[in-house]
């Protein structure tokens, strides 16, 4: 079990990890998304002492990564950027581990078929694929027959099989009891594959909770309204408790009032409505909804009613 308790990590005067404090628990696949900036990877590091904390701490089984015995049989971990000398066949480079930390060689053999790469193990990894260094980095990983994996973007650069594949390893592993955290910064495949979410953004906790929890979460369920003169409904359904998007089509996405509530009082004002309609947003959409307006790199979309601060 990994235990995070108000872990920052600031960078000059950029706090890029805001007072988390989370758990990370065997037997479940841990989702952890963010848009891109949120964290997830200074995250990842301080879990396993690749980056110091600001201030917190994150425990191990109750250690701190430097401190366990053998670290490569607590946690593996596939970190983007990993480094591997490209002049080596990815068997030269999962033996050379292997005998670094005592691991038996036959071990070896077992993660190259495990990971697909049994036919490729005698290339230089310099002629490997994006998909097959992915390949290589989480047979890395899994090496010490781990109880905590760790995944930083493992499905970058993945085909369809490869994706298929790492999905179902994924899940393998949570039934064999490992604690599986892995980032992506897109909910669809997460949803795929997680029990749990952990949504951060700029640092900060947004969500932590499982898929269930977040797909019945009322934050999602909105009404969605075209009407002939936006700002004289949004100042009336604002006085009422609602909380309102107006996206560039000039659509409203109304929350906590009922689709009935709205059309009479648009009626009471003798204001038209064009349409009216419950949506229940998919678990991307809600994604999108929670980290809105808190991402460092921003596209075009939704943005909020002037005024009205997005939760
Ligand atoms: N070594 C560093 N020096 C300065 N700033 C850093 C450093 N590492 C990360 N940051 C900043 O910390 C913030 C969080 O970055 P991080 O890589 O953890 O985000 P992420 O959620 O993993 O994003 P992505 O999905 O794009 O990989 C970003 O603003 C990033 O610029």
């Amino acid at each position: 079990m990994i235990e995070i308790k108000n872990l920052t990590k600031t960078f000059k005067d950029k706090i890029s990890v805001n007072q988390l404090s989370l758990i990370i628990h065997p037997g479940v696949v841990t989702g952890f998304l963010g848009p891109n900036g949120a964290g997830k990877s200074t995250t990842m590091k301080m879990i396993l002492g690749l980056t110091n904390p600001s201030e917190g701490s994150v425990t191990i089984d109750g250690q701190s990564y430097k401190d366990l015995k053998q670290p490569i049989s607590k946690v593996g971990a596939l970190i983007n950027g990993d480094a591997v000398n490209p002049k080596l066949t990815a068997k030269q480079h999962l033996e050379l581990i292997a005998a670094a930390s005592g691991i038996p060689e036959k071990q070896t053999e077992k993660m190259l078929i495990e990971t697909g790469l049994e036919n490729v193990k005698h290339k230089q990894v310099n002629t490997f694929s994006l998909g097959m260094k992915q390949r290589l980095g989480i047979a890395t990983a899994l090496l010490g027959n781990p109880e905590t994996v760790i995944l930083d973007e493992p499905f970058n650069g993945l085909d369809v099989d490869g994706i298929h594949w790492l999905r179902e390893l994924t899940k393998k592993l949570a039934q064999n009891g490992k604690a599986v955290l892995i980032s992506s910064h897109l909910m669809s495949e997460m949803q795929m594959i997680a029990d749990r979410m952990i949504i951060l953004a700029q640092g900060n906790l947004i969500a932590d909770m499982t898929v269930a929890e977040l797909a019945e979460t009322s934050l999602g369920a909105y009404v969605k309204v075209r009407c002939e003169n936006n700002e004289e409904l949004i100042s009336l359904l604002t006085e009422k408790g609602a909380d309102i998007k107006q996206n560039k089509n000039k659509e409203l996405h109304v929350h906590h009032l009922e689709m009935k509530q709205i059309g009479l009082l648009a009626k009471e004002k003798n204001l038209a409505l064009y349409e009216l309609t419950k949506v229940q947003p998919s678990l991307e959409e809600l994604f999108v909804e929670l980290t809105e307006g808190k991402m460092d790199y921003v596209s075009t979309g939704t943005t909020p009613v002037e005024g009205r601060e997005l939760k």
